[in-house]
């Protein structure tokens, strides 16, 4: 199995229940939502997506032709022998994240993350697995250790994911960029985050602080 990869890099993880713990972040190229082609973004499932995931071309990406090869060079990041963490992104990392990984990654004492939009199975052998629904799309995922849906969007409200059995609910304002420049304080969606917490307590909110203080 030929690994692809868009970036990796160490920084602190921005969102969530693990927010301000130090990852390494390997984002794999390629998602089955969107094509990553702004000609396409209207028109795909997912269309508020901020990331670029297309091809091999950033910061330490390239094609990873063994396990072994992807583990050892995410281990390189690590600043010590200590107990590491990567959190697999993309992209979908579901779409190519293997047993055989996540055992490579064990192997080098590292703890394995990730963040999925659970329309595709993912490995068992992971130690967190945070899913983020997104539009029409159908979630087969049905247990996780975090939910942590971008909000508000019109075809997934909260309630659609009642059934899901997770040890943490989050909601994230949706950052459209339009209003790139007043995230997260005055956006609307973060207000709109806010009250629905406050309505519904089994909610907390969640705001990709790396944005905020200007990291990767
Ligand atoms: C780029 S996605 C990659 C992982 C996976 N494909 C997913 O969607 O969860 C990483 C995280 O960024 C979030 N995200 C992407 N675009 C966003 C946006 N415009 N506003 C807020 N969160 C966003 C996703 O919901 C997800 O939690
Ligand atoms: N710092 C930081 N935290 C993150 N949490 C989720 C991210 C992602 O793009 O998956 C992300 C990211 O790109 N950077
Ligand atoms: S599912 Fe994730 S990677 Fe794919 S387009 Fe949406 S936010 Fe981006
Ligand atoms: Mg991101």
């Amino acid at each position: 199995m030929t690994y692809s990869v868009k970036e990796m890099f160490y920084t602190l993880q921005g969102e969530g229940f693990h927010s301000g713990r130090p990852a390494v972040f390997c984002r794999f190229t390629g998602c089955n939502l969107w094509s990553g082609r702004e000609q396409d973004r209207a028109k795909a499932v997912c269309s508020f997506c901020d990331t670029d995931f297309v091809g091999t071309d950033g910061q330490n990406g390239g094609k990873f032709k063994t396990a072994e090869d992807l583990a050892t060079r995410i281990r390189s990041f690590w600043p010590n022998d200590s107990l590491g963490f990567v959190v697999f992104t993309g992209g979908e990392p579901g779409l190519q994240l293997d047993d055989a990984l996540i055992k490579a990654m064990h192997k080098l004492n590292i703890e394995c993350a990730v963040e999925s939009n659970g329309t595709v199975a993912l490995p068992d052998n992971l130690d967190w697995v945070c899913i983020s629904p997104k539009g029409r799309s159908e979630v087969i995922i049905e247990r996780c250790d975090e939910l942590k849906l971008v909000y508000p969007q019109a075809e997934a409200p909260p309630e659609r994911f009642d059934h899901i059995k997770s040890k943490y609910r989050f909601l994230s304002p949706i950052n459209d960029w339009t209003e790139q420049s007043l995230y997260p304080a005055k956006q609307v969606s973060t207000r709109q985050c806010i009250d629905y917490c406050l309505a519904n307590p089994k909610w907390s909110l969640s705001l990709q602080t790396h944005k905020i203080i200007n990291i990767d």
